[in-house]
């Protein structure tokens, strides 16, 4: 039996969510065709076809850098993400990367694990073995953070517990974030004073052009010898050769990161973790289930939440009408010509909402009575309308 929905997961997603489909309506799997949304974690986009059947794409997490979201608003495709998910395990794995790197953790773990002979042997070793990797403890130090978003601000937060002080960076900080920053944080007055001032520095920015490179040749120059880099946010935002150089000059103390490459996996001043940053069950769930909600909610009912190239847009279902999902160019007449059509056609309009973000915007018309596909033709064809879908009456 046919379904009404359609769904391609791109990676393996958390059945916490993925059972929030209804099996009666939905086919969901990695091998489903034409599909009506995509659901992906970090698999990559930008050269993979995105089929013409595709009318949303979820992405369990929170960057989107490895979906070609310019490309997909053209075609007036919402792009998903999670906001929030997974910032406490990012969180918690960064304040490892603290203690990693302040106790010399993983080079000491490799000590242990290689001893050889008997226990005697053993404790004589350890003992004489200690010293190289004496730490040092973090109060009193100063953390840096680049980014006061979901993640950068429970980070702050933390560390302001572990007795570090925090200064920190981020000029589009929302209202939303910093409500939840501790007053204890202190703002720099640019990114320079972080790099200069830090002696542990953490970034969590997105990956976008403006960030790529961030941590430059210049920015490190800044920073103490002794400054520990961390980096959970993605790869590119460091220019790694330059790191290497520095920690190879000694003119930085370490880098600790999610990402390993054949500049860093080896480095003995480097250690790379694989990725983990959202590699916990709460956050694969917690990911799984917001996205899997948003795209419910647009498939279903045309709402639009926690896209990151679409306005929100969201309207209850008024019973008994059908919903129009009108995407289109952000101009005007669109809604006077949505609403002259629905008009001539004798309808009544129950309820509309119009949210625009950008180029872009999100019609929602609640129309009382039928919506045939000579409506949606004729909608199609108005000049600025990227896409039209008539939904069936709400219960
Ligand atoms: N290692 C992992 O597994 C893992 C997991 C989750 C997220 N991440 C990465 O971390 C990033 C941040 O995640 P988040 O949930 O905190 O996102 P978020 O959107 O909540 O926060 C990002 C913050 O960065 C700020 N920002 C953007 N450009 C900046 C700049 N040039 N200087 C200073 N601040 C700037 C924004 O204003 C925003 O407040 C994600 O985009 C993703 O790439 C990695
Ligand atoms: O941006 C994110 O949310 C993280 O990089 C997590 O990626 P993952 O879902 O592939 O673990």
């Amino acid at each position: 039996m046919t379904k009404q929905f359609r769904i391609q997961t791109l990676n393996a997603i958390s059945g916490a969510g993925l059972s929030r489909f209804p099996d009666d309506r939905y086919d969901v799997g990695g091998n489903v065709t034409d599909p009506d949304a995509l659901l992906v974690r970090s698999a990559k986009l930008h050269d993979a076809p995105i089929p013409d059947s595709v009318l949303a794409i979820a992405r369990a997490g929170a960057g989107t850098n490895n979906i070609p979201v310019d490309a997909m608003t053209q075609r007036g495709i919402p792009v998903f993400n999670t906001p929030g998910a997974n910032a406490n395990a990012v969180k918690e794995l960064v304040l490892a990367g603290l203690f990693i790197a302040s106790r010399n953790l993983i080079p000491a773990a490799r000590f242990a694990h290689e001893l050889t002979g008997d226990d005697a042997e053993i404790a004589r070793a350890v003992e004489a073995g200690k010293k190289q990797f004496v730490g040092f403890e973090l109060p009193g130090r100063t953390l840096g953070v680049i980014g006061l978003g979901a993640i950068g601000v429970q980070v702050a937060n933390a560390a302001l517990g572990l007795g570090l002080n925090v200064v920190g960076f981020d000029p589009g900080i929302s209202v939303e974030h910093a409500w939840h920053l501790s007053a204890e944080v202190e703002r720099a007055e640019s990114m320079e004073e972080v790099f200069r001032r830090a002696d542990i520095l953490t970034v969590h920015v997105p990956l976008i052009e403006s960030t790529r490179g961030l941590v430059s040749t210049q920015r490190i120059a800044l920073m103490k010898e002794t400054a520990v880099l961390l980096n959970f946010a993605r790869a590119e935002i460091v220019d790694e050769a330059a790191v290497v150089a520095a920690l190879d000059e000694g003119t930085l103390g370490g880098y600790v990161c999610d990402f390993p490459s054949t500049a860093v996996h080896k480095h003995p001043k480097c250690i790379s973790l694989p990725h983990l940053g959202a590699s916990t069950k709460e956050a694969e769930r917690n990911c799984a289930v917001m996205a899997v909600d948003e795209l419910r909610g647009f498939l279903e009912d045309g709402q639009v939440h926690n896209a990151v190239n679409f306005p929100e847009a969201v309207l209850p279902r008024e019973p008994g009408t059908r919903r129009l999902v009108i995407v289109n160019q952000n101009v005007p007449n669109m809604v006077g010509q949505v609403s002259t059509l629905v008009a001539e056609r004798g309808q009544n309009i129950a309820n509309l909402l119009n949210r625009s973000r950008g180029d872009l915007a999100v019609t929602l018309v609640d129309v009382e009575g039928e919506l045939g596909e000579d409506v949606l033709e004729q909608l199609r064809a108005i000049d600025g309308v990227l896409s039209a879908r008539a939904l069936e009456p709400a219960a």
